[in-house]
C-alpha cells in the first residue's frame, strides 16, 4: 500500500493548527435522470454496509435486477422533488452547514465548517483532502443522522478510516456516533412540530416515521431500533403527548426481507380505515427533506392515507435550516469541541466549564434509559 502525497512537515507548523467540523450526509443523485441515479445506486448498493448478502451473489443481484430496474423508477421520483436549483437533500445539507459555519462563529469559535456525501460528491476523501491543504490538524466530523445504525453512522466512518489509513500524518479526529436524545436535537423537533400545530391546530394522531432497516440488523445488534424509539418518546414527552396520541413506523424498505415494523404506509392505511380523520406525518430520523420524505411521504403516504378514507394529511418538514436546527446543531458540535483551543483565552476554559456542567445534567437526565 502506498501512502497519499503530502508537502514536507514544516517544523513548527503546527502551531497554526486549524479545526474543522464536518457535516457528512448520505449523498443524492447529481442529476434527476437515469445514468445519474444509476451511478449513485451502484456505489451506494455495493457498500457492504448497506446489504449484508454475500458480495458475489449481490453483485449479479444489483447489477443484473436491481440497476437496470430501478435506476430509471427512481429517477422518476427524482424528477418529481427535483428543485430548480439541485437535490433538495444536497441544498438542505449546503445550507445546514452554512447555518452551523455562522452559528460557531458567532459563539467566537475559530472552525472551518464543510460538508460531504458519503456517496457522490463532495466526496468525504476530497473534503478531508481539502482539509489538510488548509492545515487542519482537528477534524470533528458530524453525521447528518440523529441515530446510529451501522448502515449509516458506520459507513461515514469507514470512508473517513478508509481514507486516512492512506494518509501519513493524519489529524486528531472526534466522530459524533449520535444525538438522537440531545435536547439541542429535540428541542428543534418541539418547536418544528409546535409551529406547524400553531398555525394548524392538531391532529388526531401524530406519526413519527423514520427510515427502516432490515429487521436482521437489530437481531445482531445494531441500536437504531432502540435509538428511534428514545428520540420518539423524548419528543412526545417535550409536546406533552401521551401515548395514544402518536405511533412510531417505519418506512423506505427495500427488497423482500423483512424490515423493522410497523411499516409506515399500512399504519396510515388502518389508521385510516378505524376512522383517524387527520393525521400529522413527521420524519425525524432525516435532518433535512429529501425523496424519502418529500416524495415517499409526502406524496405517496398522503395519496395512500386519502384514498384509505383518511380526511386530512400534514407533512410536517424536516428541521433542513431552521434557526432552531442551528441552534441545536451548534450545540452538539460545541459539546465535542471541548479541549479543543477553538476560542481564545478566559473564553475557552470558561465554554469548557459550561460544557461539562451541561454533560453532566445531560448524563443525568437522560442516564441509561432507554
Ligand atoms: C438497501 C438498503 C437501504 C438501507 C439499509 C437504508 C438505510 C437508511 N437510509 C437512510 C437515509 C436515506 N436513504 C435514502 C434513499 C435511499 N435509501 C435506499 C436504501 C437503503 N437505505 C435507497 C435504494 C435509496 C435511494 C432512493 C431509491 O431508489 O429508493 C435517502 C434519500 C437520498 C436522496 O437523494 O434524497 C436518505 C436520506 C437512513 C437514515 C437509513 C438507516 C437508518
Ligand atoms: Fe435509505
Ligand atoms: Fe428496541
Amino acid at each position: 500500500m502506498s501512502f497519499r502525497k503530502e508537502p514536507p512537515y514544516i517544523h513548527g507548523s503546527n502551531m497554526q493548527a486549524q479545526t474543522a467540523v464536518v457535516l457528512v450526509n448520505l449523498g443524492t443523485p447529481d442529476a434527476p435522470t437515469a445514468r445519474a441515479v444509476r451511478r449513485y445506486l451502484k456505489q451506494f448498493l455495493s457498500d457492504p454496509r448497506v446489504v449484508e448478502i454475500p458480495r458475489a451473489i449481490w453483485w449479479f443481484i444489483l447489477n443484473g435486477v436491481i440497476l437496470p430496474f430501478r435506476s430509471g423508477k427512481s429517477a422518476e421520483k427524482y424528477a418529481s422533488i427535483w428543485d430548480a436549483e439541485g437535490s433538495p437533500l444536497r441544498l438542505n445539507t449546503e445550507r445546514q452547514a452554512a447555518l452551523l459555519r455562522a452559528r460557531l462563529l458567532e459563539r467566537g469559535h475559530r472552525v472551518h465548517v464543510t460538508h460531504a456525501m458519503r456517496y457522490g460528491s463532495p466526496a468525504v476523501p476530497d473534503v478531508l483532502d481539502e482539509l489538510k491543504a488548509q492545515g487542519c490538524d482537528r477534524i470533528l466530523i458530524l453525521p447528518a443522522y440523529p441515530q446510529y445504525s451501522g448502515t449509516t453512522t458506520a459507513s461515514i466512518f469507514d470512508a473517513v478510516f478508509q481514507h486516512f489509513a492512506q494518509v501519513r500524518n493524519i489529524p486528531e479526529l472526534r466522530l459524533i456516533k449520535h444525538y438522537h436524545d440531545h435536547d439541542g436535537y429535540i428541542q428543534a423537533l418541539k418547536r418544528s412540530v409546535q409551529a406547524h400545530w400553531d398555525a394548524n391546530g392538531q391532529p388526531d394522531k401524530l406519526v413519527m416515521s423514520f427510515h427502516g432497516v432490515p429487521k436482521r440488523t437489530l437481531l445482531l445488534g445494531d441500536p437504531y431500533h432502540c435509538e428511534c424509539y428514545k428520540t420518539a418518546r423524548l419528543l412526545a414527552e417535550a409536546l406533552g403527548l401521551s401515548e395514544a396520541d402518536y405511533v412510531v413506523t417505519f418506512q423506505s424498505r427495500f427488497g423482500k426481507a423483512e424490515w423493522l415494523q410497523p411499516y409506515t404506509a399500512p399504519t396510515l392505511q388502518e389508521l385510516a380505515r378505524q376512522g383517524v380523520q387527520r393525521v400529522d406525518v413527521m420524519c425525524p430520523g432525516f435532518t433535512s427533506d429529501c425523496l424519502e420524505t418529500l416524495e415517499e411521504i409526502a406524496m405517496e403516504a398522503k395519496a395512500e392515507f386519502l384514498h384509505a378514507g383518511g380526511r386530512e394529511f400534514h407533512f410536517i418538514p424536516c428541521l433542513n435550516d431552521a434557526p432552531a436546527w442551528g441552534q441545536g446543531m451548534m450545540e452538539i458540535a460545541e459539546q465535542h469541541l471541548i479541549g479543543w483551543p477553538t476560542l481564545a483565552g478566559a473564553a475557552q476554559r470558561e465554554e469548557e466549564q459550561k460544557q461539562a456542567a451541561i454533560s453532566a445534567e445531560q448524563a443525568r437526565r437522560h442516564g441509561a434509559t432507554q
